[in-house]
């Protein structure tokens, strides 16, 4: 083995900025399968915090419990935004939405027959229909459902811009390049105003030039949206470019919770991630990605 050992496993990588999404001793269990065991760590404002992990470690798993897919068989899952501390593991999905946690999917779920500027407006819905006081003639009559149609239209424009779509805002979202339909994914869920975006795999399936696009665009909404990001991702090029915190789940249970410089190199992670007891076992591409020294062998 080359690589340093760095990783002090349960130690948060960073204390400086505020708890945003606190999972406590969460654990998930299917009949007797136990997805996520007891797992505990703290994602904070304006970080990106990766989730990473074999196959089957339960990465998913975490992010349906935090988005009310799943109700947790134990554990606290708390987010905290300027409304105050909202205990997540007791809503359901709508109610956690409101909240403030956004989603992307694996699977890119668009409306594909609305055009990219319907995506983001669709996203609005709720915000939109709570200013019409849920009647028509809240929709024809009110000032303030104008005036929240008005900001719903100039956040998309806003969101057309800064995803490079704003000439396509007529196009149907099905018609988009893979890529783009990925950024606008991305954009529909911002344009919920999430305080803390989970984004489940938004790396795969994009070339180079696509993922280089997508870590520029989520270093932008760490840096300028006030929003926390939570990213799974198979990608460890990804993850070492973009993320603050990186947290590994081998079983569902946590090995290693740390920066990612120190995680890459923790003998723990480079065994369960990649299933092999040595490192000169691993394919030369995938050490190089973890950033392993083979050059003293
Ligand atoms: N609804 C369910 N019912 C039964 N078992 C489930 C369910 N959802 C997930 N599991 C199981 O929980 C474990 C964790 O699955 P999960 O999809 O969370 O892993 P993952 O880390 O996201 O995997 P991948 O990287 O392949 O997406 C797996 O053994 C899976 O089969």
């Amino acid at each position: 083995m080359t690589g340093s050992i760095t990783t002090d496993v349960g130690r948060p990588a960073s204390a400086t900025a505020a708890p945003l999404l606190e999972v406590e001793h969460l654990t998930m269990r299917f009949g007797g399968l136990t997805a996520i065991d007891n797992l505990s760590f703290t994602a904070r404002q304006n970080e990106i915090t990766a989730l990473i992990g074999p196959n089957g470690a339960g990465k998913t798993t975490v992010f349906n419990c935090l988005t009310g897919f799943y109700r947790p068989t134990a554990g606290a899952l708390t987010l905290h935004t300027a409304t105050g501390a909202h205990k997540l593991e007791r809503m359901d999905g709508f109610r956690i939405a409101r909240a403030g946690v956004g989603r992307t999917f694996q699977n890119i779920r668009l409306f594909p027959s609305l055009s990219v500027l319907e995506n983001l407006l669709i996203a609005q819905h709720n915000r939109l229909m709570a200013a019409s006081a849920f009647s028509v003639a809240g929709l024809f009559g009110l000032p303030s459902y104008r005036k929240v149609e008005s900001e719903a239209l100039d956040l998309a424009a806003n969101w057309l811009r800064r995803i490079d779509l704003l000439d396509h805002a007529d196009r149907l979202a099905s018609e988009l390049p893979y890529g783009h339909q990925r950024r606008l994914e991305i954009a529909r869920a911002m344009c919920t105003r999430p305080a803390v975006l989970c984004l489940d795999e938004p790396a795969a399936g994009l070339n180079p030039r696509e993922s280089l696009e997508l870590n520029n665009l989520l270093l932008s909404i760490r840096d300028q949206d006030q929003v926390g990001l939570m990213l799974i991702e198979h990608d460890m090029s990804v993850v070492m470019a973009i993320s603050d915190h990186v947290v590994v789940l081998d079983y569902g249970r946590k090995i290693a919770d740390d920066r990612p410089e120190a995680v890459r190199n923790d003998p723990n992670v480079i065994r369960a991630y990649l299933g092999e007891e040595e490192d000169e076992a691993l394919p030369d591409a995938v050490a190089a990605d973890l950033g392993i020294d083979r050059g003293t062998h």
